[in-house]
């Protein structure tokens, strides 16, 4: 039988570094599946507050507590467990229908952690042929997202959580693209350039998945 293993390019960069806008392309024009770590465990916060009123109280406890973390670890720019993350992509992912797809995971693994958790959980189950990285300066993505900040509505778009994602980003997610480099796993976007012209690079990345 052929193997039908689903194909999975992680999309690392830093902050504003343009992986969720790249990746809304490739969505568009080449019918991948976007999945992005962030916005999953940012509507799990909203999902679990939502319906906390119609649970009992020792869901209602447990899904509650579980919301508040996330969200302070947004706000912190640190890194959520892996447990949580990968369960919502998993589930992301068979939602989508996951056998037949190619999938862009934005924003994941961002640290050891998150690596680990998908090796023991979905390691066997799908092929990850390379990690696309988004190479820009700080200032550059500084820049952008204090522009995204005034319509974003996001609680991390402001300096204070922004100093905090880049120091993470630099001393936890840095070690994990230089991993995937090391295994010649990690293709280097120079993101500094328009949407257009980095999406041209974008595609030179993928043109043997398209
Ligand atoms: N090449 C580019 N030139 C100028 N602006 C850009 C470029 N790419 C993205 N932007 C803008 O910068 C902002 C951040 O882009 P995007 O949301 O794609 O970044 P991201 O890497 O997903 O960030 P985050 O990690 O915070 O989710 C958006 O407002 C987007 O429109
Ligand atoms: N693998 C991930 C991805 C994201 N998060 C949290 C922490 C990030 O600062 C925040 C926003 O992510 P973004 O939308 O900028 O990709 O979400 C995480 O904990 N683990
Ligand atoms: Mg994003």
């Amino acid at each position: 039988m052929v193997d039908t293993k689903p194909v999975v390019f992680f999309v690392l960069g830093g902050p504003g570094s343009g992986k969720g806008t790249q990746c809304a392309k490739m969505v568009d024009q080449y019918g991948f599946a976007h999945l992005s770590a962030g916005d999953l465990l940012r509507e799990e916060v909203i999902l679990l507050f939502h319906f906390i009123s119609l649970i009992d109280q020792k869901q209602r406890d447990s899904g509650s507590e579980t919301a508040q973390l996330i969200n302070q670890y947004i706000v912190e720019g640190k890194i959520v467990p892996v447990e949580i993350t990968c369960q919502l992509l998993k589930k992301g992912m068979e939602k989508k229908g996951w056998a037949e797809k190619r999938f862009l995971i934005d924003g994941f693994p961002r640290n050891q952690d998150n690596f680990d958790g998908w090796d023991r959980v979905m390691g066997d189950l799908v092929e990850v042929p390379f990690v696309l990285f988004f190479d820009a300066d700080e200032e550059t993505m500084i820049n952008r997202i204090m522009e995204r900040s005034k319509t974003s509505g996001r609680n991390d778009d402001n300096i204070e959580s922004l100093k905090k994602r880049f120091d993470t980003f630099k001393k936890e997610t840095m070690p994990i693209v230089d991993l995937f480099d090391s295994n010649g796993k990690t293709q280097k976007i120079n993101a500094l350039r328009t949407i257009d012209e980095v999406f041209e690079d974008v595609k030179k990345a993928f043109e043997p998945y398209l």
